[in-house]
């Protein structure tokens, strides 16, 4: 483990000086980690200081404006499909079609990271506390049960990288133990998860990035003069 100081884990992901800007305008700069094979990150940082923003640019939805990711020391530019294939990203919204059940929410999960998982679906939806819901239509389920949909994912995925921006929100507490159980379950098998919680979280060897220690570069502005 990277923490444990005596074994060297497998290097997954590099940031190497990113800076991420909403609108032109910098949240962040000069971000740089290396991040391993069984380690627990949390991106620190106050409201609007570029969490989401910083996990969105990590799960290709957004690009940096500066600065580089690689994925197994690859340019994630130069291995897409591979590192698409590797990742599991659970945003600020659930991700669910409210249309559709529990079930076939999972089942288009499944199709779309084809080859990425195997895995028993009705299995994972009792996992996350939902059995007895998997054929309810979605838009009929409460809001900490419409999270649960989406973090049963947690339970059929075989990626290593999980990305996951604030996956405790609107859950109860014995919701946040089991899925603090299966995020410590993933690290230990080699995982590498990475999130974002404004509440705390109770996993050991928690590795914190703060986004305030890479404050924006300002550009000098040129006056105008009169
Ligand atoms: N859709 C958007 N369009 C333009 N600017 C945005 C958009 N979403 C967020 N921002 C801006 O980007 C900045 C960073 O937002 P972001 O959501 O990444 O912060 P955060 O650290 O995750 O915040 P929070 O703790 O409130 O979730 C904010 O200051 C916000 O004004």
């Amino acid at each position: 483990m990277a923490n444990g100081g005596t074994i060297l884990a497998e290097l997954l992901l590099t940031l190497e000086n990113l800076t991420c800007e909403r609108d032109e305008r910098p949240l962040f700069s000069g971000l740089t980690a290396q991040l391993h094979a069984g380690e627990r990150v949390q991106i620190l940082g106050p409201n609007g200081s570029g969490k989401t923003t910083l996990l969105r640019t990590l799960a290709g939805i957004g690009v940096p404006a500066q600065g580089r990711i690689e994925w197994r020391g690859t340019p994630v530019s130069a291995c897409r499909w591979a590192f698409r294939q590797s990742l599991l990203y659970i945003g600020h919204a659930p991700g669910i079609k409210a249309a559709l059940t529990p079930l076939e929410n999972l089942a288009w999960y499944r199709a779309l990271s084809a080859g990425s998982q195997q895995g028993d679906m009705v299995a994972a939806l009792e996992r996350v506390g939902l059995a007895g819901y998997e054929d309810i239509p979605c838009y009929q389920l409460s809001a900490g049960q419409l999270r649960r949909v989406a973090l049963a994912r947690l339970y059929l995925s075989r990626a290593p990288l999980w990305i996951l921006d604030e996956p405790f929100t609107a859950i109860d507490q014995k919701g946040v133990a089991d899925l603090e159980q299966q995020l410590q379950h993933h690290t230990r098998e080699g995982g590498l998860v990475i999130l974002t919680s404004h509440q705390e979280v109770r996993l050991p060897e928690l590795r914190p990035l703060n986004l305030l220690d890479y404050p924006p570069r300002v550009e000098e502005e040129v006056g105008d003069e009169y």
